[in-house]
């Protein structure tokens, strides 16, 4: 069913290289797509090039190459043209994307500390130069069990609420697409479980693509719809080669 719904982000042919010193480390994606509604998951070893693709597709890191890289901004509107954005260096062009299109969920929740947890949540709206509905606030969370934390400050938080309501900030502002790094890194396995298990739900229920990179391959492959992994290999003395491929396609 989810195979028939436009990819939100679709990529094909990128190559990234990244090279220090003497290494080199290239990093091939023939293929990746995330549909409204679905969870994929980026699983790997230490090294694989997790976040380089993440932050490709949050569109902080240029491609070196790249045929195709499209993302939907809008139900009426043609997807824009990423390759074309960055072939043109419009910062502009990207920097709109990233702040109407995107929500964030980093490792450690990344609350400023200095701001109430609603002042944490409605910052993104803000930016936007919007506001946030109350009630989509206290909705939001509800669901996550973290009602009471609202007028809180972050420090006065246990880690797996930072988590959820690092969570609730990135989807407070109606983003199309949510990239969350390791988001259960800091919290135990019980934790951890039920926090993707929210992500998931909340995806779902408004058609947000999200994007978790983990290492925790057995937590995501019960959850995700979508998973790509990646076969690494050292080619000579300095040069290592990663390839993005699908483990899971389509929805489970
Ligand atoms: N700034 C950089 N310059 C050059 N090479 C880099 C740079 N950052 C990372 N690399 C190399 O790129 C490769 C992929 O790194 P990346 O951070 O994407 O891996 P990862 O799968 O996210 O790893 P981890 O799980 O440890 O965070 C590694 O071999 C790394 O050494």
């Amino acid at each position: 069913m989810a195979e028939a719904i436009a990819p939100m982000i679709r990529l094909d042919g990128l190559v990234k290289t990244r090279s220090q010193s003497e290494s080199v480390f290239e990093l091939q994606v023939p293929h990746f797509a995330v549909r409204p509604g679905q969870m994929v998951a980026v699983i790997g070893e230490s090294g694989c090039g997790k976040s380089t693709l993440l932050d490709t597709l949050a569109l902080v890191m240029a491609p070196t190459r790249v045929e195709r890289f499209e993302i939907a901004s809008g139900e009426a509107t043609a997807p824009s043209d990423v390759a074309a954005l960055w072939a043109r260096d419009d910062e502009d062009g990207l920097s709109a994307l990233r702040r109407d299109l995107f929500g964030y969920v980093l490792q450690t929740g990344g609350l400023l500390p200095f701001l109430s947890v609603r002042q944490n949540i409605c910052l993104p709206a803000r930016i936007k130069g919007g506001d946030m509905l109350a009630s989509r606030v206290e909705s939001l969370a509800d669901r996550l069990g973290v009602a009471g934390c609202l007028d809180r400050m972050p420090v006065a938080l246990s880690i797996g609420q930072r988590q959820r309501v690092a969570i609730l900030r990135a989807l407070a502002h109606q983003p199309r697409v949510v990239l969350a790094d390791e988001p259960t890194a800091a919290v135990d396995k019980a934790r951890a479980r039920a926090i993707m298990d929210d992500m998931h739900r909340l995806a779902r229920d408004e058609a947000v693509a999200v994007v978790v990179v983990t290492h925790d391959v057995d937590l995501v492959m019960d959850r995700a719809d979508v998973a790509y992994t990646f076969d690494t290999r050292q080619v000579s003395e300095h040069v290592t080669s990663s390839l993005c491929r699908p483990v899971r396609e389509g929805a489970p």
